[in-house]
């Protein structure tokens, strides 16, 4: 797998590639127990049935004014997005249909070889599951949808020449967007729509091709890591991959394994023990489950749920939603975190001696005072520290390597109990409590993945569960091309005066 032959071999597949291949599905013995579109399809009339009275019912209600506050303010509180399967509450946070962080880590499937450990953690196949069809999985159910996506996971030749054209300089978000929006090269449902097909079978292409993004996206993750960082290395070791995909394994795992992180199935570039592969493994798992959805007024959601609306196909919808995701505001902030934690481990931290809580506030007083923000902090909707930084954090409370060893994450420790008193004085931000980017750099930064970059294309492989989810919900409900009205200056002060 990792020798030079098998760069000829990639190259020769890219020759062929040229057709597009639908989905692989397991043979009909093995679809005894329902599949994820069986699963779907029986959740299907329910949804529909509500759907239709809401609209010829509902359809005159109002949720309150509209205020030019509003238009101004980014559109904050304006409820108009419908997004099924997740909502976010202000006061306490994310549910994915009506669970709790803590209920889905008790109520989601792990993977079934670790199913006893105390540390093994939901899959983020799970999630996509749990939020597509708002059923809970089964275990062996989850085992057929993972070893589905294994058995799709292999990039496309074409898509290896694309990533390999690029230069490393290129941020690797941006690589990212090019690199699944080429995929609507390959996409069911825009050949299905140039064939002509009706409104109502719409959305199974769109599942088709929801289904191979999700089973690619840790290829494409893979590749970029490599490409950016690990081009010398590999070259210089004859290589052609960090890791491959096995197609026994779960998302999470081959991701580890395509980022070199893995004791087996890789060339395990940072030397971990059995231990700590497994531990970082299950990181994965838990960043892609909890970053999978967070209702749909994200800037990533809300990106791909608009793009989707033309009827733009899912590579090019969820191309879009990355897009958004590398803003500094929205996903790019675990990359600013990691970098600001490290420089302030720089300047306070001396030998193994933490900074006072005086010395970290005067350093984000700093900050503040020169106009910058504190990555990592505040949030549109919530108004209470993230309980997805909370999950986060347990993971490294649940490690004594790292709640014990780990400087940088002690310094997220402490300055999530310091910053909150630091931004209430300064007054600005209506929430002064971390953010779910506050936590996650750190953790990957521990196991060693440094390149401070790269964390947001982690984020980019979970985030697309959610509005994928949607996206395939928005074709069988049948919503609509969005179209806002706009209005300009002029026409709020003709309307409501000087
Ligand atoms: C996955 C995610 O997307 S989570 C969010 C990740 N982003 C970050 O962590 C970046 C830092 N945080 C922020 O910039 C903001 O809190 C956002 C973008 C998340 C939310 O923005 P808003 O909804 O506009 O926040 P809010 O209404 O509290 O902002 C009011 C003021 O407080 C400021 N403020 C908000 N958060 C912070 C912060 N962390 N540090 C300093 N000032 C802040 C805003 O810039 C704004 O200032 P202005 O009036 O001069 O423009
Ligand atoms: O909800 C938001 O606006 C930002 C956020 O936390 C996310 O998208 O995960």
């Amino acid at each position: 797998m990792l020798s030079r032959n098998h760069i000829g071999a990639v190259r020769i597949s890219s020759l062929r590639d040229i057709s597009v291949k639908p989905v692989k599905y397991f043979s009909t013995a093995r679809r005894v127990r329902k599949d994820l579109k069986s699963t779907l399809k029986e959740a299907i009339p329910e949804k529909v049935e509500s759907f239709k009275y809401v609209k010829s019912n509902l359809g005159d209600k109002s949720f309150g004014e509209l205020k030019v506050s509003t238009i101004l303010g980014g559109m904050r509180g304006n409820r108009s997005v419908l997004w099924e399967a997740s909502t976010l509450d202000p006061n306490e946070g994310i549910r994915f249909h009506g669970l709790t962080i803590k209920d889905c880590q008790k109520k989601l499937q792990k993977s079934q070889a670790e199913a006893d450990s105390p540390l093994s953690e939901m899959l983020p196949e799970s999630m996509f599951w749990f939020l597509l069809t708002g059923k809970l999985p089964s275990q062996e159910q989850i085992n057929d949808f993972t070893a589905q996506l294994a058995e799709n996971a292999e990039l496309p030749g074409y898509l290896h020449t694309l990533l390999d054209s690029l230069p490393s300089t290129l941020h690797p978000m941006t690589q990212m967007s090019i690199a699944i929006s080429a995929l609507n090269h390959d996409s069911l449902f825009a050949k299905a729509y140039e064939r002509g097909i009706p409104k109502t079978e719409m959305w199974e292409y769109v599942f088709d091709d929801v289904i191979n993004l999700v089973a690619k996206l840790p290829a494409i993750a893979g590749k970029i890591y490599q490409n950016t960082f690990y081009e010398g290395y590999m070259r210089s070791n004859s290589l052609q991959t960090l890791g491959e995909i096995n197609k026994k394994k779960d998302i999470s795992y081959n991701l580890a394994s395509l980022l070199g992180m893995t004791k087996n199935d890789s060339v395990n570039l940072k030397g971990l023990s059995e231990t700590d592969s497994s531990d970082f493994v299950n990181l994965i798992r838990l960043y892609c489950a909890l970053h999978a959805d967070h209702e749909g007024g994200n800037v990533s959601a809300h990106a791909t749920h608009l793009v989707g609306s033309a009827l733009s196909d899912p590579y090019l919808s969820y191309s879009a939603g990355i897009q958004g995701l590398a803003g500094p505001l929205h996903g790019l902030a675990a990359q600013e975190v990691l970098r600001f934690i490290v420089a302030m481990k720089e300047s306070l931290v001396k030998g193994s001696e933490m900074p006072s809580d005086e010395q970290i506030s005067t350093y984000l007083w700093d900050i503040l005072n020169s106009g910058r923000v504190i990555p990592g902090y505040g949030h549109a909707v919530l108004r209470r520290p993230d309980p997805r930084f909370e999950a986060m954090v347990d993971f490294g409370l649940a490690r004594p390597s790292i709640s014990k060893s780990d400087v940088h994450f002690k310094l997220v420790h402490q300055l999530s109990k310091v910053a909150p008193g630091v931004l209430k004085e300064h007054g600005k931000t209506q929430n002064p409590y971390p953010n779910v980017d506050s936590s996650s750099g750190v953790l990957f930064y521990h196991y060693g993945i440094t390149e401070t970059m790269y964390f947001t294309v982690i984020f980019g492989v979970s985030r697309a569960l959610g509005p994928l989810a949607q996206l395939v919900w928005d074709r069988i409900l049948g919503l609509p091309i969005e179209r806002p009205k706009s209005v300009n200056l002029q026409t709020i002060t003709n309307a409501f005066g000087k």
